[in-house]
């Protein structure tokens, strides 16, 4: 890292919140709960380029924050009827403390009364969720075994969405976003990624776009069975597609799209999380914190670095902790000095394991945020000093 480079990390650092908050119960040690995933890092694809981000791209995430706003919680007549449709769908009340607005990231949830710390503000039953179980059986059965998860509900979105008005779940799927309105790079133009070609975000958009083609191959025969259904079109596969990997959550019970609960927009020091009860059935949120009325009431996605932000969900956060770089030395694999400079990068990289993103080839390290924050230059070079002793001992 340059010095420039440590130097922008450090600033960054001090503007960072410092205070942990803390949660009334500790939802996270009751047994009979289980926090769901959002679904970014379960679906990597294996191959695994480097990840250097060049200076162009931290200045595109650096811009995309000035247009980073506060709530605007405006309301509007199909939101408002949102909530009611779909309590008398789930037969239950599912939140009382919460209500559709708008905000700058497009839908939100706000609070329409004081929010305490530890409050349960939505609850959701499993009825109401969307799973691949929700699949037709006529195209079940005729879609290949290949197909993965994301795909099925992704066909489960196109479905309904076909049928208009008279679906099941019309008032769901007419929120759900559009072409047009989606900036995961899987929309970017060839122009635009061209200019973020030396990152791994780059690699991973080219095989997620392979990936979904080849996914949509697939599915092609099974659609076209069903003369509402061939006219679908790659694009609205991946609109789907993307809704599905923006939204849905991974749980125990496998993937599902939760209603209402994927209109809340993420939060990186947001300590609420998507929790699930396999017994009672249902999925909830407890608020991390107190919120006023009208607030907006975020939770957390997961600690998902920004190129993996910006190909699932399509946005960056200004300040991620959970940011990291990914640098490949390329150490050739005729180098007398491999195994020991691949065994110093393990010394150096200590939690190269831990990090989340993109799976990366064994020359590679990653460079945390998070642990650049925490770095005291002096120590740094204390550890490096070490290991070239060390092995200077032992060859
Ligand atoms: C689960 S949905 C949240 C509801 C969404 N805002 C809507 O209009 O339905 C995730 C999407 O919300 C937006 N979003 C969520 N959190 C955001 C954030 N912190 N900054 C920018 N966009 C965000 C992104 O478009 C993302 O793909």
């Amino acid at each position: 890292m340059s010095h420039s480079q440590s130097s922008a990390c450090l600033i960054h650092a001090s503007r960072l919140p410092c205070t942990p908050r803390t949660l009334k119960h500790d939802v996270l040690t009751t047994t009979m709960l289980h926090c769901g995933s959002r679904i970014a890092k379960l679906f990597r694809s294996p191959v695994t380029p480097p990840f250097n981000f060049p200076r162009r791209l931290l200045i595109k995430f650096e811009f995309s924050s000035l247009f980073q706003a506060k709530g605007l919680n405006t309301s509007d007549e199909e939101s408002d009827e949102f909530l009611p449709w779909l309590e008398r769908k789930a037969r239950t009340k599912i939140s009382s403390m919460l209500w559709i607005g708008k905000s700058a990231y497009g839908r939100s949830l706000f609070a329409s009364e004081n929010i305490r710390t530890g409050d349960c503000i939505l609850k959701v039953p499993y009825s109401v969720e969307i799973t691949p179980d929700n699949l037709l059986p006529k195209i079940r059965a005729i879609l290949s075994d290949k197909i993965g998860t994301v795909s099925k509900l992704a066909i489960i979105l196109l479905v309904e969405r076909k049928m208009g008005q008279s679906s099941g779940w019309a008032p769901y799927i007419c929120c759900l976003p559009q072409h047009g309105e989606i900036h995961s790079t899987i929309f970017w133009s060839e122009y635009e990624l061209n200019m973020i070609c030396q990152s791994s975000v780059y690699q991973e958009t080219v095989n997620q776009k392979a990936k979904i083609e080849k996914d949509f191959a697939a599915v092609v025969p099974a659609l076209q069975q069903f003369p509402d259904l061939e006219s679908i079109t790659l694009q609205d596969f991946m609109c789907a597609y993307f809704s599905v990997t923006s939204r849905a959550w991974e749980s125990t019970k496998g993937l599902s799209l939760i209603p209402f609960t994927d209109f809340m927009n993420h939060d990186g020091g947001s300590k609420s999380i998507v929790l699930f009860d396999d017994d009672k059935m249902f999925s909830e949120v407890i608020a991390d914190r107190n919120y006023a009325p009208g607030e907006e009431v975020l939770i957390n996605y997961g600690k998902f670095p920004n190129a993996m932000l910006l190909l699932d969900f399509g946005f960056t956060l200004p300040y991620n902790i959970h940011d990291q770089v990914q640098i490949q030395l390329s150490i050739p694999h005729d180098d007398n000095l491999r195994e020991m400079k691949l065994e110093l990068l393990q010394h150096l990289t200590p939690k190269i394991k831990d990090a989340v993103g993109f799976n990366c080839p064994d020359d590679t390290f990653i460079i945390k945020y998070e642990d650049t924050i925490l770095l005291e230059p002096s120590k740094c070079m204390e550890k490096l000093k070490t290991i070239k002793h060390t092995h200077i001992r032992h060859s």
